[in-house]
């Protein structure tokens, strides 16, 4: 097997971020007189982008509340979720550890690497260029650059598009259900890390081909499994 193209999963997967998403769900909330919620269960709603978390997030705060509708209005909280996370996307984000490490080596051995995240493209890039990520990547999907979102594969699709890859020679990484599904549904292999979100069920319950324990261990078997096929990066 040789690999030409690795994608990757941001929140929870490159990136531990949800400290700030929480952060900016409950400033937003404040705003409305809501008390400050449990940012465990908020991270529980990270997985298709900040809108939706904060969507999920106002549906159990109605369920519990439901004198609040008048108040809590989709449109309303929506806006002021977008000036909230926008000021702290990237403030305390932290890359996992060997992050870094493990797409400067795959880029070294010839392997494209890109992000592919169903975080609003603006929130992406801004999260990757303050952890020191966006120059590392070869190219970045976030979640409403296209019409669709993971789990449909046309994010996948449109990354080896653009970078020239085939999808057997193609792997996606994740730390939820959506990103296995997202790497099945292109045709892809579908890795996964076991440290992220998935709404709090292990990861393994996906079935993904192979959970890694680190980043670095992902460049250690692609560029293993490219020498066996006798691919060399050609130098420059
Ligand atoms: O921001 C989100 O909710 C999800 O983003 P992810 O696809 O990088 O996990």
């Amino acid at each position: 097997m040789r690999y030409s193209v690795i994608t990757f999963d941001l929140d929870g997967t490159m990136v531990d971020t949800a400290d700030e998403i929480a952060e900016a769900a409950n400033r937003t909330l404040a705003e409305f007189g809501v008390p400050r919620q449990d940012p465990a269960m908020i991270t529980g709603f990270i997985g298709h982008g900040a809108r939706h978390m904060m969507m999920r997030l106002m549906a159990h705060v109605l369920l519990e509340q439901p004198e609040r509708a008048d108040t809590l209005r989709p449109d309303a909280v929506l806006a002021r979720l977008d000036a909230h996370y926008g000021a702290t996307a990237g403030l305390t984000a932290k890359p996992y550890p060997g992050c870094r490490d493990a797409l400067r080596t795959l880029r070294e051995h010839g392997v494209r690497v890109a992000c592919l995240t169903n975080k609003e493209h603006r929130y992406a890039t801004k999260v990757l260029r303050s952890c020191g990520l966006a120059d590392m990547l070869d190219y970045v999907v976030g979640g409403d650059l296209l019409p669709q979102k993971k789990p449909d594969p046309a994010g996948l699709h449109h990354v080896l598009g653009v970078l020239g890859g085939q999808t057997h020679r193609a792997a996606h990484v994740g730390d939820s259900r959506t990103d296995v599904e997202t790497a099945r549904a292109a045709g892809a292999e579908a890795w996964a890390v076991p440290w992220g979100y998935n709404s709090g069920e292990p990861i393994q319950l996906a079935h993904p081909d192979r959970v890694f324990n680190s980043l670095p261990e992902i460049a250690e078997l692609v560029i293993e499994a490219n020498r066996a096929w006798g691919y060399a990066p050609a130098l420059s």
